[in-house]
């Protein structure tokens, strides 16, 4: 499992690598020295030399940590690499901590990444306490109010579906793997909302700045590594792949938030109602200064959100949508009682619009359930106790990680009963999104994508597995995200 994080490392690096992990380990170790005089979660087996319980986590995460639950209880305690862990299971305590207990966990870890691209608590994701709760409250607000009236968002995503259908029909019903196409559509949602305007497909820009955002995410999930002994982040030559992806963080800074801000400030007009997110940033920046109300905001926090909002906002609702297109060709039978919905409320006139969600309430079900079983998110953002606290009788130590584990109360038995044949009865649990006040700030975004692309697939085709002796399996690629393993489809034209 070790190579999965070294690929490259030469005999010479890993003894230096080597050297220097032990020097820092027994670092940590004595900065471990304090817990044990506290009443902690117990750990469900020996933490191992150096790792910790590190190389113990399987590659299929989720049994590891539901072997751990059934051995020692919904709450324990892991040490990754030094760093104390807690991990936490169940709905409930997931919710009376992330609820109840917020304030005693103000913060998230401090992530070596942000030290490379020298960016010190700026944007949504990677950001803590005033900071992150005023940049957090302007971009919710602004997203609310494309969200509302002439709706904006909805506007934007209707193009871009229609486009979306296009390709797909263009594929004339061969068996074609849709991941990217399906990827590069939900990014240019988020893309005609921060800058008002879409790509074509194949814009020799847009692709250089999607190979750019993709690399993002492909070489963000190889450092797992650096997370733990950010150092090595100095290692001659770029054998963890982090120099490459700071290359690649910094050229969609540039690419696209930078100089799109400097763009949209040329024509931008205090006076006019926003339609961009860059726009409306801008203004209520410039309110706020002009007022002499103190403030957080700048244009660095602004350039951290835009790529915020594309990390965080098009894998997920992307993946989400390849997953529901994976159960339907798991349930025909699914697929054909929503067509059937759709055909007795929409019609196959004209695709579906927002007006038309509550109307379809199969539907809504069928992307519900999809969102549980796909459990796409299956660890909400690690958090830090700010204070020690006593938790459900143990204690939690400051400076401690926190894991909440949305994935134990999605597929929880106890809630749903057999995970693969849930029931919907249980609406405050499916928590997808996470809950409390760093709970997913796309979830109204997301809701309306899924809808809308989702509905207008359903309506146009009939989604049938490449091979009817062989459907593609079930079984998730777990890393940050859940993913489907690769897999082909037709999409049969309806009419
Ligand atoms: C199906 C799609 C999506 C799922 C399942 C999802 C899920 C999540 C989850 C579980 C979190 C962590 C919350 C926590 O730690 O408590 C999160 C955070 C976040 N999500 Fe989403 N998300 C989705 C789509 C989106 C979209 C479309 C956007 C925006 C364009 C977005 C933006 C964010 C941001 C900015 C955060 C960080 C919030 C903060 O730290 O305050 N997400 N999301």
């Amino acid at each position: 499992m070790l190579t999965n994080f070294i690929p490259d490392l030469s005999i010479p690096l890993a003894l230096l690598t080597v050297i220097t992990i032990l020097s820092t380990y027994w670092l940590w170790t004595k900065s471990r020295r304090p817990y044990t005089k506290y009443n902690i979660p117990p750990f469900p087996v020996p933490a191992k030399f150096i790792f910790g319980h590190m190389l113990m986590i399987r590659s299929n995460i989720r049994r590891s940590l539901s072997e751990w639950r059934e051995k020692v209880g919904d709450i324990f305690s892991l040490d990754i690499g030094g760093q104390h862990n807690i991990v936490v299971n169940g709905y409930d305590n997931i919710k009376e901590l992330l609820v109840k207990h917020a304030d005693k966990l103000p913060d998230i870890p401090r992530t070596f990444r942000n030290d490379v691209i020298k960016e010190e608590n700026k944007g949504i994701l990677g950001a803590s306490g005033a900071n992150w709760k005023e940049q957090r409250t302007v971009s919710l607000a602004i997203l609310r109010t494309f969200g509302v009236g002439k709706n904006v968002l909805a506007e934007r995503i209707e193009e871009e579906v229609e486009v979306y259908i296009n390709k797909l029909a263009s594929l004339k019903g061969q068996p074609a793997d849709v991941k990217l196409l399906t990827n590069i559509s939900v990014s240019n949602v988020i893309c005609s909302i921060i800058i008002g305007k879409r790509f074509d497909y194949d814009d020799p820009y847009f692709m250089t700045f999607m190979e750019h955002l993709n690399n993002t995410v492909r070489y963000g999930s190889k450092m797992s590594l650096l997370k733990l002994f950010p150092f090595l982040y100095y290692t001659p030559g770029d054998p963890f792949y982090a120099k490459r992806w700071v290359k690649s963080v910094l050229a969609t800074n540039e690419m696209f938030a930078k100089a799109y801000i400097q763009e949209i400030k040329k024509s931008f007009n205090e006076e006019e109602e926003p339609t961009t997110f860059i726009a409306a940033y801008l203004q209520e920046l410039k309110k706020r200064q002009d007022k002499g109300e103190p403030t957080l905001m700048d244009e660095a926090n602004l350039v951290a959100i835009i790529r915020n909002l594309f990390a965080a906002g098009t894998e997920t609702t992307s993946t989400t949508t390849l997953w529901c297109m994976l159960y339907m060709l798991h349930n025909p039978e699914i697929q054909e009682k929503v067509y059937q919905e759709i055909i007795a409320n929409v019609g196959s006139e004209r695709p579906p619009n927002m007006h038309d969600k509550q109307k379809l309430t199969y539907l809504n079900a069928v992307i519900q359930e999809t969102q549980r079983l796909a459990s796409l998110v299956p660890i909400a953002i690690p958090r830090i106790v700010g204070t020690t606290f006593e938790f459900n009788g143990y204690t939690l130590p400051k400076g401690s990680v926190i894991l909440p584990i949305l994935d134990s109360v999605l597929h929880d038995k106890k809630i749903w009963g057999d995970p693969e044949n849930g029931d919907l009865l249980h609406p405050e649990e499916l928590i997808p999104f996470s809950i409390g006040r760093r709970v997913c700030l796309g979830e109204a975004l997301a809701k309306m994508e899924l809808f809308l692309f989702l509905s207008s697939v359903l309506q146009r085709f009939q989604l049938v597995p490449a091979d009817q002796t062989n459907l593609p399996s079930l079984e998730a690629i777990i890393g940050i995200t859940c993913m489907p393993q690769p897999f082909k489809i037709k999409f049969v034209e309806r009419r």
